[in-house]
């Protein structure tokens, strides 16, 4: 009789962490990795865990070690690697068995492999896992997408390995094929905007200011405290304040300004566009990733346009005060938008996502973990069908309370010259969401003017014309 309970194929950062995190929980679980000598080190570090893992060197010893129905985890790079190890399993498993993707795919690729295989089989899921190392290790969150009965099938351990908001698993089951992988993918376009925003106030702090690394630290682990508390405010802080043993010089100041991508963010944009749903503050963070990995260009263009004053950007005794509500104001107009993607995917794709329990698996575990996200779910969980957001009681107060800040923050970065790309985008989206008359009444016109596109008139129903033209 085969040992293990499940399998995980896959021993990169986070399918190591995540076989450890299932044998940690009590369960045999028989792991697999392309690159033989990579199992050999996993098994060499597991410690005492390995008494519970077993190592297999082949995709066959591994299905021979699980016991049948088997759930597999598959942890992988996304994209072709998952399309190839599916084709080489599929042999080998029974219709019955349950192949997890937990890796970032595109919901597109999940919806196509879980057609793929649902006559076929194995049954197929489509899990979002996030949390990175430390997550995957002792509790991620987790978003899984597929048949409900197939989630039910693997919730006990998906619910143990999970990590915990006061007790209440971060793991849930979202919908029907991709939606899981779709929820995965706006929390990381979420995740680009808050994290660009951080970023944004980081310049100010730096350029406009010219504060030091570890007076920045202190800025931000104060600011951990109140309305902004959350793991990427925290590992702020803790990565300000980090030397280079090489240099002596701050972390920060030894690492090149380009950011990679690997894809999530730029999909969200990607689907938000796709349905309709605007989420500027998360196509802001895309750009402004692009753009900082133009470094020669950048370079170039400060060369031919010059770069504004240093250390001029002055609001007071208050200054800091006004970055910190800017800063909530942002992360408001970002987990909105993010929040209404969803809600138009759902119905666009016939997902019925439960926004209040993705927030409530949100509040722990995940990269863009915070109390905001308690206040989040209970605002989801008390008006379940607001249209945004920004309607319910709560978040209109903090977008009230932070407005002045906001508009003083963004008046002073563009006088002086700061890049705040991410931080405009929210102003924007405030001030056009909350205008019932705004100025698309021109562009109708424009396009009814140069296509004939036709406009609907103020006071009649049905489709009218301009008299652009009655001269001609
Ligand atoms: N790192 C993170 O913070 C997070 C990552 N993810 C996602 O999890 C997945 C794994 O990421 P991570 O652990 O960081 O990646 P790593 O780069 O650490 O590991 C990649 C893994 O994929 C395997 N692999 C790559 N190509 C193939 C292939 N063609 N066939 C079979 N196996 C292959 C590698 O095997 P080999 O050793 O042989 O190269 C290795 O086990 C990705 O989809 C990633 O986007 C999700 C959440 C957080
Ligand atoms: O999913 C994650 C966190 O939630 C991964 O760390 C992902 O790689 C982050 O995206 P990118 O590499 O594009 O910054």
């Amino acid at each position: 009789m085969p040992a293990a309970e499940i399998g995980v194929i896959g021993l990169g950062v986070m399918g190591a962490n995540l076989a450890l995190n299932i044998s940690d929980h009590g369960y045999e679980v028989a792991v697999y990795n392309r690159t033989v000598a990579k199992t050999r080190a996993f098994m060499a570090e597991a410690g005492a865990l390995s008494e519970k893992i077993i190592a297999c060197d082949t995709l066959e010893a591994l299905v021979d070690a699980i016991r049948p129905p088997r759930p597999i985890i598959l942890m992988i790079k996304a994209g072709d690697p998952v399309d190839q190890q599916i084709a080489a399993l599929q042999p080998l498993l029974d219709r019955d068995d349950l192949l997890i993707d937990a890796g970032n795919a595109n919901f597109r690729d999940t919806i196509r492999r879980f057609k793929a295989l649902e006559d076929s089989g194995p049954t197929f899921l489509g899990m979002g896992v996030s949390g990175g190392e430390e997550g995957a290790r002792h509790g991620p969150s987790i978003m899984v997408g597929g048949k409900r009965d197939s989630w039910q099938r693997i919730e006990d351990v998906l619910t143990a390995i999970s990590a915990k908001y006061e007790g209440e698993p971060c793991a849930a089951w979202v919908g029907e094929d991709g939606a899981g992988h779709f929820v995965k993918t706006i929390h990381n376009g979420i995740e680009y905007a808050d994290m660009q925003m951080i970023a944004e106030i980081y310049g100010i702090m730096r350029d406009g200011m010219q504060m030091e690394p570890a007076a920045m630290a202190g800025v931000f682990a104060a600011w951990n405290d109140g309305p902004l508390d959350s793991y990427l405010i925290e590992i702020t802080a803790d990565i300000l304040q980090t030397q280079d043993d090489e240099s002596g010089k701050p972390m920060v100041d030894m690492i090149v300004d380009a950011a990679g991508q690997k894809g999530t963010g730029r999909w969200s944009a990607i689907e938000s566009l796709r349905i309709a749903a605007p989420a500027p503050a998360i196509e802001a963070a895309v750009g402004a990733r692009s753009l900082s990995a133009m470094i020669d260009l950048r370079t170039k263009a400060e060369a031919v346009l010059g770069v504004p004053g240093q250390g001029e950007f002055d609001l007071g005794a208050t200054t800091l005060d006004l970055l910190e509500k800017a800063l909530l104001a942002g992360k408001v107009a970002a987990y909105a938008q993010g929040f209404s993607v969803m809600a138009a995917a759902s119905k666009e794709y016939g997902w019925h996502l439960p926004l209040p329990v993705i927030a409530r698996i949100w509040r722990a575990g995940c990269i863009i973990r915070s109390r905001f996200l308690d206040d989040i779910a209970s605002a989801f969980t008390a008006t379940p069908d607001v249209d945004n957001l920004l309607l319910t009681p709560e978040f209109a107060q903090i977008v009230t309370d932070t407005d002045r800040a906001l508009r003083a923050v963004l008046a002073e970065a563009i006088r002086k010259g700061q890049p705040v790309p991410a931080l405009a985008s929210a102003v924007a989206y405030f001030d056009q969401l909350r205008r019932s008359r705004g100025t698309a009444n021109l562009i109708q016109a424009q396009r009814d003017y140069f296509g004939a596109h036709g406009f609907v008139r103020t006071d009649a129903e049905g489709e009218a014309h301009g008299p652009w033209h009655s001269e001609e």
